[in-house]
């Protein structure tokens, strides 16, 4: 079978310091010959963060909007031309600033791209004075920063060098509430030991594997339909299903028709699909129980039988 592509989330507050461990991180790709390409949103209409990107890189660019929101179809063609285009071993995802990380783990689970890619984790880059300093800040930006902690695989506390002791350790108590057992470091110009970051995020890993999705914070899931289900029967489980599920999407098949679907925060939408896709839905969350969740698909399958 074809080895999928791993996928880092760059994520951080704007001018957290990704574009600064992107950098080293393809350093360290490089000396471990592994062929790595870069996928770099940007909110404005040019790209500054590029230009240090080196010339051998395969590079896309996703400019003036957001990955996470306007832009999330543009991500999937994108991604999908640099995996078809190169043979790569590892795809490094900078998110834009203002992107939510889950948002971003939701584009990248296309269902176009679920044999390509296998999303490793989450990197979320802290800016580390600017959260200690967040009550200046407003609603939004400071949950999207508990955000980009709450749902990182590490974090990154960077420019922690002008710091006193009691601000560090207030840093390493606010990754420990926030995200519980999730790897950290204290660093300045993202100097990271990269080696240590490919391990601490994969916990058991060792340093040359990649970090298996099982361990990401965020977990997915997949499902894949036998043939078509009834819509009231798929709907009822849907009204039941648990609120640790943040998206679900794919395709299913109702009576003749195939739809691409996408649920998102409890909200169900359907768009009619004229190709013959797969019949498979991903699912996004935290704590998901797959058992049960088959168990349910299963039922509702069987369900539909009889109607
Ligand atoms: N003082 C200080 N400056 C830093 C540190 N890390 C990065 N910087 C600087 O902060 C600025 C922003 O860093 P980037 O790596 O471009 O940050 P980014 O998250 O990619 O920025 P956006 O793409 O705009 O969101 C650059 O000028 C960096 O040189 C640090 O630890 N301390």
């Amino acid at each position: 079978m074809k080895k999928k592509v791993d996928v880092i989330i760059l994520a951080g507050f704007l001018g957290s310091g990704k574009t600064t461990l992107l950098k080293q991180l393809l350093v360290y790709e490089k000396e471990r010959n592994h062929k790595t390409a870069v996928l770099m949103n940007e909110l404005g209409k040019v790209s500054i963060d590029s230009d240090v990107i080196p010339g051998d890189v395969p590079l896309k660019e996703l400019l003036n909007g957001c990955i996470c929101c306007s832009l999330s179809d543009q991500l999937e063609k994108q991604l999908w031309a640099l995996c078809k285009e190169n043979e790569l071993d590892t795809l490094i995802i900078e998110a834009t600033g203002a992107a939510h990380p889950i948002d971003v783990l939701d584009a990248c689970l296309s269902p176009y791209l679920l044999d390509e890619l296998s999303v490793s984790g989450i990197i979320s880059v802290m800016d580390a004075p600017r959260w200690l300093d967040r009550d200046i800040m407003s609603v939004q930006a400071k949950m999207l920063m508990l955000e980009q902690i709450k749902h990182a695989d590490y974090i990154v506390w960077n420019k922690t060098d002008s710091l006193s002791p009691e601000q560090k350790e207030q840093l390493e108590r606010d990754a420990k509430r926030l995200n519980k057992g999730t790897p950290y470091i204290l660093t300045d110009y993202a100097s990271v030991e990269l080696s240590r970051l490919f391990s601490l995020a994969g916990k058991q890993c060792s340093e040359h594997q990649p970090i298996s999705t099982e361990k990401l914070k965020v977990k997915t899931w997949v499902y894949t339909f036998n043939g078509p289900v009834n819509k009231k029967v798929f709907e009822n489980w849907l009204c039941e299903a648990p609120s640790s599920i943040y998206r679900i999407k794919g395709y299913i098949k109702y009576e003749d028709q195939i739809y691409l679907f996408q649920y998102s925060y409890g909200l169900p939408s359907y768009e009619k699909e004229l190709m013959k896709m797969p019949l498979r839905l991903v699912f996004i969350g935290e704590d998901l129980d797959e058992e049960r969740l088959e168990e349910g698909l299963k039922e509702v399958e069987k369900n539909s039988r009889y109607r």
